[in-house]
């Protein structure tokens, strides 16, 4: 039986529950009197140290940003956790802009993911907070931070640092890769301010390597150089080069160096700058446009002959001043057609100014640059540009061959492995006739009846034949089209020939003017 004896009454309860906590105050209120506030502070910092629970996790706080640049492992797991998310979610954030090719899937506040890497397992979760200081993050302009908080058993610490975080940034990057939306930044020019900006579109050209007529071999070793050059980071830190690759294209109009530049870009994932140097009259615009150049981009200078020209080639004058002045330099000087005129001289812009800025300053503030030059005539180029080491690949683009014939007629036409009675012949044709990839394409768009493409195809072939047009260049080639063609193209040279009578001095133009006139020819066929 319980006896009642030892049981203390409420009333005793009571008294000593008051007595005590008088004496806390008393307590406290002589502690607040008597000890300096530092040395409360740390009292109350041991107490809670010694007699917290021990955690035995670490968490590792990722934010969005250091204040001033993007956190690069913040934007990793952004994308990574992405493909992560698992049926516990309960709120994500989606977002598609016009210019992405999917919808972005992005956590919301407080959602957890948990991964597993090697046996291990991690937890993730999205937070928000307010900033310290009231004023977010200055990058990305909230109010508040964002960031990650990976949590994992201590003992991992250097496994997540070493191998788990790089595996997520390599990640994120093949996944970013894979919907990127490349873009193509042209010159567009804001004439309240008199200044010259890139202006960027999707870049949607559907050239690949695959759809890309050219030797196989070629094919091989320029793709291999792109590899190669992308996976070379260290190698070019190691013996101090800018990374950076330079191709000069070169070969007849049609045969594919434009489409060759968009297989690169798309091959390796990069943006294009189209740098029309005909927009640019100073020296100083050049350096601010190339400064604003992104990483992993392909800088594109198309038609270097026409774009920059030497005086004395222009105008054939030796004596003319700035031609003595750009031949000492050793440089090749390119003015407006103001200039000529009116001999002002302010607007100039060097080759050789162009060539050193690419080589220093501009090559060394960034990374994964390449620059290609197009030409249709390389013995017309300033050797200050084909010196050696100045760009690292010259590729010959050239009139179709057997193998791209096959090609564009698997593509355009589905005959595989050349079966098809008219292939041989058309083979043996190819052997003597020079025609362009760009020619054997339009005859095959014309009708999407094998027999009566590959038809087409042998008339024109006969007519050069006939001709003798077997090696002209792609320019007379266009005449030989078809009747509708020659008409064109012959009204079109009269009028290019009236104007240019007035124009001697500008060589540059008038050339352009000539290949856009046969490309005319080209779209209005097709
Ligand atoms: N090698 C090729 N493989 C597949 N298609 C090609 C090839 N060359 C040209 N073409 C076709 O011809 C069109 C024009 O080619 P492209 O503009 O690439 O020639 P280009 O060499 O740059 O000519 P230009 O010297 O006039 O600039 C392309 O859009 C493509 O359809
Ligand atoms: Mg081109």
């Amino acid at each position: 039986m319980l006896s009642t004896e030892n049981i203390p009454s409420a009333s005793t309860l009571f008294a000593t529950y008051a007595s005590m906590t008088a004496s806390l105050m008393l307590f406290r209120s002589m502690a607040n009197d008597f000890l300096p506030e530092p040395v409360r502070n740390y009292a109350c910092f041991a107490f809670r140290y010694f007699f917290k629970p021990r955690s035995k996790e670490l968490t590792l706080v990722i934010e969005d940003s250091n204040g001033i640049a993007r956190n690069q492992i913040f934007e990793a797991a952004e994308v990574y956790l992405s493909a992560k998310i698992g049926p516990s979610i309960e709120r994500l954030k989606i977002c598609k802009t016009p210019n992405e090719k999917v919808i972005t899937i992005r956590l919301e506040k407080n959602e957890q993911i948990i991964d597993s890497f090697r046996g291990v397992q991690l937890r993730w979760r999205f937070a928000l907070v307010e900033a310290a200081d009231g004023k977010g993050n200055s990058h990305s302009m909230r109010p508040e931070k964002r960031l990650f908080e990976l949590t994992f058993h201590q003992t991992h610490k250097d496994m997540v640092l070493n191998s788990y975080l790089p595996h997520v940034i390599e990640l994120a990057k093949d996944m970013k890769d894979k919907t990127r939306v490349l873009k193509m930044y042209t010159l567009h020019r804001v004439p309240d301010y008199d200044a010259i900006r890139w202006d960027s579109v999707k870049l949607e050209h559907p050239a690949t390597f695959d759809t890309l007529a050219m030797e196989p071999d070629l094919k091989a070793t320029i793709m291999e150089d792109l590899d190669r050059f992308v996976r070379r980071k260290e190698f070019y830190k190691r013996v101090g080069r800018a990374w950076k690759r330079g191709y000069l294209l070169y070969g007849p109009p049609g045969t594919g160096k434009s489409s060759l530049v968009a297989a690169m870009a798309n091959y390796l994932k990069f943006d294009v700058f189209d740098l029309q140097l005909g927009n640019v009259t100073r020296d100083s615009d050049l350096r601010t446009l190339l400064l604003s150049t992104g990483n992993r981009s392909i800088l594109v200078i198309e038609d270097i002959d026409c774009s920059v020209d030497l005086p004395d080639r222009r105008n054939g004058n030796e004596n003319n001043a700035d031609a003595q002045q750009s031949k000492a330099a050793g440089a090749a000087v390119r003015k407006n057609k103001t200039d000529f005129a009116g001999g002002k001289g302010q607007h100039m812009l060097t080759l050789s100014g162009l060539l050193n800025f690419i080589d220093g300053l501009w090559s060394s503030c960034g990374d994964e640059r390449i620059i290609v030059f197009t030409t249709n005539h390389k013995e017309r180029l300033d050797p200050a540009l084909l010196r050696p080491g100045r760009m690292d690949m010259h590729i010959h683009m050239s009139y179709c061959g057997p193998y791209g014939f096959r090609l564009l007629a698997a593509n355009y036409l589905g005959i595989t492995d050349g079966e098809h009675k008219l292939v041989a012949e058309i083979e043996t044709l190819l052997k003597t006739i020079s025609i362009t990839p760009a020619q054997v394409a339009e005859q095959f768009m014309k009708s999407e009846d094998a027999d009566v493409a590959l038809a087409a195809l042998i008339k024109l072939l006969k007519a050069k034949e006939r001709n003798g047009s077997g090696d002209v260049d792609g320019d007379e080639d266009e005449i030989n089209l078809d009747e509708v063609a020659i008409l064109e193209s012959k009204k079109l040279k009269t009028e290019d020939q009236t104007q240019d009578k007035g124009k001697e001095t500008a060589a540059g133009p008038i050339r352009r003017r000539r290949k856009r006139s046969s490309g005319r020819i080209r779209k209005s066929k097709n």
